[in-house]
């Protein structure tokens, strides 16, 4: 059976799918389980692990990824990373440090590094401090997020009160010194060390003196360089991607994301697609028979999603009337709903907004593992179920304002991915 080279555990369903798009872009076979499997698979050469344990209590987030990164060691993956937002989203009490701790004490290894840049995403990171385009953290819209809003920009004071070991930084000119320096440093640092990165090439600077690290924990962008790197060292042995499968028609969007980038997406898509708008608080009380109805009435070919993105303002009044767990839940729960009716009709190309969304949509549908196809934007690829579905994952801020349009023109006779 084939062993897996690279292993990699996700804490939310969008991130584990960007990360799994920016490793096939070195062409190597890729696959997205949902889930811990259960057992020994069939394994690719990278294997990346879906969980949902971004917002979930801390003993549970660690305890899962545990159970992940024995199943990936079991398959052989002997280089493990974890993966967690480029805006570095978490709640007060934090899932980001106390996995990097537990991860580290499970696979002996006391030094990793956190990257969360992602800078062809706008993901900077500068004297420790995290820049979403051209404002700090803090005053990016992630401050406003319903889960987890950031209220801090630097990395380090966000990560310090979530471990146990020590926090440190490899600051800029360190980073702009080259491999050597970074090296160096890694070499004689114990514990988290946040590391700046600014442009792509401070990527690859990075990629590069931590290649041999046992674990690696950040963002997808550094991940992407990284077979390359492995391939020219000769510790990658020959792999080949594998085709894509055929996709049936019918398509929806599903949009549990509040983000400023997914608001301005659904407000483009409006124009061209028919809408319904889910609301907590209609929820709670009237249950989901209208907006199942709804997609009964809709032809499966037609353009067409269903939202609960909102503005900041009506998700605070919906959080206060009904509580932050509450309000999301409904609308995650019945987006999932959505999504197995939208299945049962046919239809199969789904478009999910949002990373809590997305696991819960994925985790209704039941399905296990993912084929990952190519990039509609950067991190954001379309994914192969089976059965003729095609998924894709995309995180809240990602994609440009005509990305629901554009995911689906890849789809259609002719369009890049049919054509393949
Ligand atoms: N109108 C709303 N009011 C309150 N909460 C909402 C509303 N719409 C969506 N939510 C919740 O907000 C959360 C958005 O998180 P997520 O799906 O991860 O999006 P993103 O990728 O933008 O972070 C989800 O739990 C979702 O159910
Ligand atoms: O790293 C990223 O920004 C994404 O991969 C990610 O984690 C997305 O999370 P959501 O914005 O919650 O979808």
């Amino acid at each position: 059976m084939a062993a897996a080279f690279f292993g990699a555990i996700a804490d939310d369903f969008t991130g584990a799918s960007d990360l799994a798009a920016m490793l096939s872009r070195a062409g190597v076979p890729v696959t997205l389980r949902i889930g811990v499997p259960v057992g020994d698979e069939e394994a690719s050469a990278f294997e990346v692990i879906a969980l949902k344990i971004r917002t979930a209590p801390v003993e549970d987030a660690v305890h899962e990824a545990r159970a992940a990164l024995r199943w990936l060691r079991d398959q052989g993956a002997r280089r493990v990373f974890w993966k967690y937002c480029s805006t570095f989203d978490s709640t007060t009490r934090g899932n980001i440090g106390p996995v990097a701790d537990a991860l580290m004490s499970d696979l002996r290894t006391d030094v990793t590094i956190h990257c969360p840049a992602f800078p062809e995403n706008g993901r900077r990171v500068f004297m420790g401090r995290l820049f979403v385009g051209d404002l700090p953290l803090d005053e990016s819209p992630m401050k406003d997020h319903p889960l987890t809003p950031m209220r801090d920009a630097s990395v380090p004071r966000l990560l310090r009160p979530q471990v146990k070991r020590d926090v440190g930084l490899v600051a800029f000119p360190t980073v702009r010194a080259g491999v050597d320096a970074v090296s160096a440093t890694l070499s004689d640092a114990r514990g988290h060390m946040v590391v700046d990165s600014v442009e792509d090439t401070d990527l690859s600077t990075l990629a590069q003196a931590a290649q041999d690290m046992a674990l690696i924990c950040g963002g997808s962008a550094i991940a992407e360089r990284l077979p390359k790197i492995w391939r020219a060292g000769g510790a990658l042995p020959h792999t080949a991607a594998e085709p894509m499968p055929p996709v049936r028609g019918g398509r929806i969007v599903l949009s549990g994301s509040c983000s400023a980038m997914t608001r301005a997406q659904v407000g483009s898509y409006l124009r061209q697609a028919n809408g319904y708008r889910l609301d907590p608080q209609e929820l709670s009380k009237g249950g989901l028979a209208d907006a199942r109805a709804w997609l009964v009435a809709q032809p499966a070919e037609a353009h067409k999603i269903i939202f609960a993105t909102a503005e900041p303002k009506a998700v605070q009044a919906a959080q206060d009337a009904l509580g932050v767990a509450r309000a999301g839940a409904l609308v995650e729960d019945a987006l999932a709903q959505l999504a197995r009716d939208a299945i049962d009709r046919g239809i199969g190309q789904i478009v999910v907004a949002g990373g809590e969304t997305s696991g819960a949509v994925t985790r209704a549908l039941q399905v296990d593992r993912l084929r990952v196809g190519p990039e509609i934007a950067p991190g954001v690829p379309w994914c192969f179920a089976g059965d003729g579905v095609a998924i894709a994952l995309k995180s809240g801020n990602f994609g440009t304002e005509t990305f629901f349009a554009e995911a689906f023109e890849m789809l259609e006779p002719g369009g890049s991915v049919a054509a393949r």
